[in-house]
């Protein structure tokens, strides 16, 4: 008998801002997805979030698609998702995946995808997202559940910042709900102040905004003189003021920021800034692995001088040298690169474990 083909395997990186999937053996991903399973909001990032599995339908079709189809041979699944918050997000993903026809499924937490994009087994892995922002130390390959530090304080909250300082300068152009109180209507829409629900469109600009704009001083904020205003045009032609902004933004991940929510019922807690989330991580790691050097990924960590602020302000936790990643998606490349190594790195897990056990039994 011939033996059987090998599983196409595929890499699912989950992600607050976007979904990156595509064949493992890629080193970049074939597909990027806007957001869905996981929403803007970080609040969907909260330990404990549930999803209905219709939110995944999307990714499960892309699957299908890069597979061929879920037959013989069957795909196999390696997902990397945020270290904590969302353990129940991916546990849903990977057992729906199974029955929908995956033929196994493994799950790697991004900052063990990272430090294996980074060609190491050990690392603390310090990662700026969209939703998130943890720092966690990894050895030999594991996740040191005792160092971790996650908190909802990252690109989507800096957006919100951006927001925020605008809400005086710019009026948006939105929809607005009909006179009886139906859905949105073309006809009607109408030039507001900021105020009261915002209008997606207010958030992409304040993203771009952000990503354009706004960088980090070289040195903290607070021994700089003020700068003079620096004016630019936004796409309808509004002129707007951006130097009280541009550099207070990204120093607010240094600092740290006050609560974005405090009025809410259950507001998260204020952000500590980054130094102290590092300081907290290395009480939960080994000191016999790279203490010394930090591996710093994801999307908001690319202001412009933020790295060097980053390595000057922890000094004190005797942080000696941040690393970055050339790469765009790291804990992709992880991701993929892990797919080749096979055990003990990965451990892939098949359906008859759901049926024998009514869960899959992640340790990560
Ligand atoms: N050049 C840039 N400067 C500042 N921020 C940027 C830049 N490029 C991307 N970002 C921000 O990075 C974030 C996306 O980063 P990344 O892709 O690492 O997040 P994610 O993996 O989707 O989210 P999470 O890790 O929270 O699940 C977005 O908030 C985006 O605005």
């Amino acid at each position: 008998m011939p033996p059987s083909p090998e599983p196409v395997r595929i890499a699912i990186d989950l992600g607050a801002s976007s979904t990156r999937l595509g064949d493992a053996c890629r080193p970049v991903p074939q597909k990027v997805l806007p957001a869905t399973a996981l929403s803007y909001h970080h609040g969907a990032q909260q330990a404990g979030s549930t999803l209905e599995p219709e939110a995944f339908e999307d990714i499960l079709a892309e699957v299908s698609n890069l597979a061929g189809d879920f037959q013989s041979p069957r795909p196999a699944l390696l997902i990397s998702t945020p270290n904590a918050a969302s353990a129940s997000l991916r546990q849903d993903l990977a057992e729906l995946a199974l029955e929908k026809g995956v033929g196994s499924v493994a799950l790697l937490p991004s900052a063990v995808a990272a430090t294996i994009a980074s060609g190491r087994s050990d690392s603390l892995v310090v990662d700026l997202g969209a939703g998130l922002t943890s720092v966690a130390s990894v050895v030999r390959c594991e996740l040191r559940k005792a160092s971790l530090q996650e908190h909802p304080y990252a690109g989507n909250a800096l957006d919100e910042q951006v927001l925020h300082a605008l809400q005086h300068q710019v009026a948006w152009t939105c929809r607005v709900t009909g006179a009886h109180g139906g859905r949105d209507d073309d006809t009607t829409r109408k030039r507001q102040k900021l105020g009261g629900r915002l209008p997606f469109s207010a958030l992409r600009l304040a993203q771009d905004l952000k990503e354009t704009v706004c960088f980090c001083a070289h040195v903290p904020l607070a021994s700089l003189p003020p700068d003079e205003p620096y004016r630019h045009t936004l796409p309808d032609g509004q002129v707007i003021e951006v130097t009280s902004f541009s550099r207070q933004v990204p120093e607010t991940l240094l600092l740290g920021a006050p609560s974005l929510d405090a009025a809410a019922a259950d507001p998260t807690p204020p952000f500590p800034g980054l130094p102290a989330l590092v300081s907290e991580a290395l009480v939960g790691h080994e000191p016999s692995t790279s203490t010394s050097e930090v591996l710093l990924v994801g999307g908001s960590s690319r202001f412009v001088n933020f790295r060097d602020r980053l390595q000057a302000a922890l000094t004190a936790s005797g942080i000696t040298k941040v690393n970055v990643l050339p790469q765009r998606y790291a804990s992709w490349l992880g991701l993929s690169v892990a797919a080749s190594l096979g055990k003990p790195v990965v451990r892939y897990h098949t359906k008859a474990e759901l049926e024998e056990f009514g869960k899959l039994r992640f340790t990560a």
